[in-house]
């Protein structure tokens, strides 16, 4: 397997006021380029911290990561990242809010016309041209949502990393945007990071997902292949044997071999 995204033994430790914390321990992970890897596990096991890794807003305590060969020092447009709560300019519209992203990315060897080309495309590519002069207040969320996700694709990034993005979405909404992403990554053939506490999303939308446990120094317990055709159908795959085994694999991790810690489930 090529190695796109090569955690290589990552230890994190958070040294703050109340004393020392060691969040992630000995992880080890490849993700190869255009794969869908998703990161699941209990609240708190340390999903975003190495998601934030991999983003460069995190430095690991020991370990190294590198991003297509490169050691990953920072954050860089390279790895664009969704967060869940859209995190748009309150004051900028829809299409002002990509823009400003397009043209740090492109401005210094762009024209004008070609950056907002870029802007115009991304927004068209999840549904958002109609909104393009509102500002995100005039919004819903999953609206701005969506601007999120144009923001970070008009950027081109090489990795898409999505800290649970659909996470503050209703139902259908959610549903609705996972479809979209389907899409959008069949399209445009992007490597996905993305952290998610569901099951079915994570199922629905990964290659692989990388079960993690709980923490201090949580690690990854198990790492799931998902072989379901691509395209996927959300109400066909429900019925799916390969679906319903993939599902079942997950929830026995989480819920029989790694439960709840006690502190949470109380
Ligand atoms: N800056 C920090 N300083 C100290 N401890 C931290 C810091 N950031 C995270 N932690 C701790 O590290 C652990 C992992 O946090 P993290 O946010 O990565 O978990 P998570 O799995 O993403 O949680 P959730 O699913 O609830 O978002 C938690 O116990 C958290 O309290």
């Amino acid at each position: 397997m090529n190695r796109y995204i090569d955690v290589q033994g990552a230890e994190m430790v958070f040294t703050s006021a109340k004393g020392r914390f060691h969040a992630l321990h000995d992880i080890h992970l490849q993700i190869a380029k255009g794969e869908f890897v998703s990161l699941i596990g209990h609240s708190g096991c340390g999903k975003s911290t190495l998601l934030n890794l991999i983003a460069g807003l995190l430095s690991p305590t020991e370990g190294a990561l590198l991003c297509d060969n490169r050691e990953i020092r920072s954050p860089g447009p390279e790895r664009a990242v969704v967060f869940q709560n859209h995190s748009l300019l309150p004051w900028l519209t829809c299409f002002d809010n990509v823009y400003l992203a397009v043209e740090r990315v492109f401005g210094a060897k762009e024209r004008k016309a070609q950056l907002r080309e870029r802007t115009h495309a991304a927004l068209q590519l999840v549904g958002m041209a109609a909104a393009t002069a509102k500002r995100p207040h005039e919004i819903s969320g999953g609206m701005k949502q969506r601007v999120g996700i144009a923001r970070a694709l008009a950027m081109e990034p090489k990795v898409l990393l999505m800290d649970e993005p659909f996470g503050a979405l209703d139902a259908l909404t959610r549903a609705h945007l996972q479809d979209e992403l389907l899409k959008i990554v069949a399209r445009t053939r992007s490597t996905v990071v993305m952290v998610t506490h569901d099951v079915d999303e994570a199922v629905l939308l990964s290659d692989r997902i990388v079960m993690m446990t709980n923490g201090p120094a949580a690690t990854i317990g198990q790492v799931l292949t998902v072989d379901l055709p691509r395209p996927r159908d959300r109400v066909a795959l429900a019925e799916h044997p390969g679906y319903v085994a993939c599902r079942k694999q997950v929830l026995d991790f989480l819920y029989t071999r790694h439960g709840q810690p006690q502190a949470l489930a109380a």
